[in-house]
């Protein structure tokens, strides 16, 4: 007997054509090729959930936190060694995450010091950037 009702059409499609699915958000253009880059050993996600919790990777004065800062302060942030950004109103002490990144610290450092959250939805919407970066959450953006 079947399980499916006589009104259900059932489709397959082939395995090559079932992941991603055409409308989804991991889909940003048809012809894009990935731009991950190769991580150093031991910068795994899976690296950086450790090394996150174990270390201040805020680096700011406890006492101050959160903080509320504005561009002028935030583009202060962009270097190698002192890298902020902001995502979604928030700002992000992400210097430690930086060798971490599946694609590259040349991209982050572009738009350090920098509001990067429409670049960021352009490249990877799908990534939660709360979580990921939760550690590194030092207060937010104001204007
Ligand atoms: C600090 C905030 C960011 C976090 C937490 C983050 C996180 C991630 C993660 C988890 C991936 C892997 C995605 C996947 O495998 O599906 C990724 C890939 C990537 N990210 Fe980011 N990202 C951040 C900021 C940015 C910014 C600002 C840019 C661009 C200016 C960028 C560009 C890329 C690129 C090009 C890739 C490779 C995508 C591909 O597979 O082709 N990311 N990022």
């Amino acid at each position: 007997m079947s399980r499916v009702p006589p009104n259900i059409r059932v489709s397959f499609t082939e395995p090559s054509q079932t992941f991603p699915l055409p409308d989804s958000q991991q889909v940003v253009s048809s012809n894009r090729k990935r731009e991950k880059v190769r991580l150093s050993p031991n910068h795994s996600a899976l690296h950086w959930e450790r090394y996150k919790h174990a270390n201040n990777v805020k680096n700011i004065d406890p006492s101050s936190y959160p903080i509320r800062i504005d561009k002028i302060e935030l583009a202060k942030h962009n270097k190698i060694d002192d890298c902020w950004m902001s995502l979604g109103g928030k700002i992000f002490n992400i210097t430690s995450y930086l060798n971490y990144h599946p694609g590259g610290v040349d991209i982050l450092l572009k738009h350090a010091g920098k509001d990067a959250t429409a670049i960021f939805m352009k490249y990877h919407r799908w990534v939660n950037f709360e979580r990921i970066l939760n550690e590194c959450f030092i207060g937010f953006l104001v204007s």
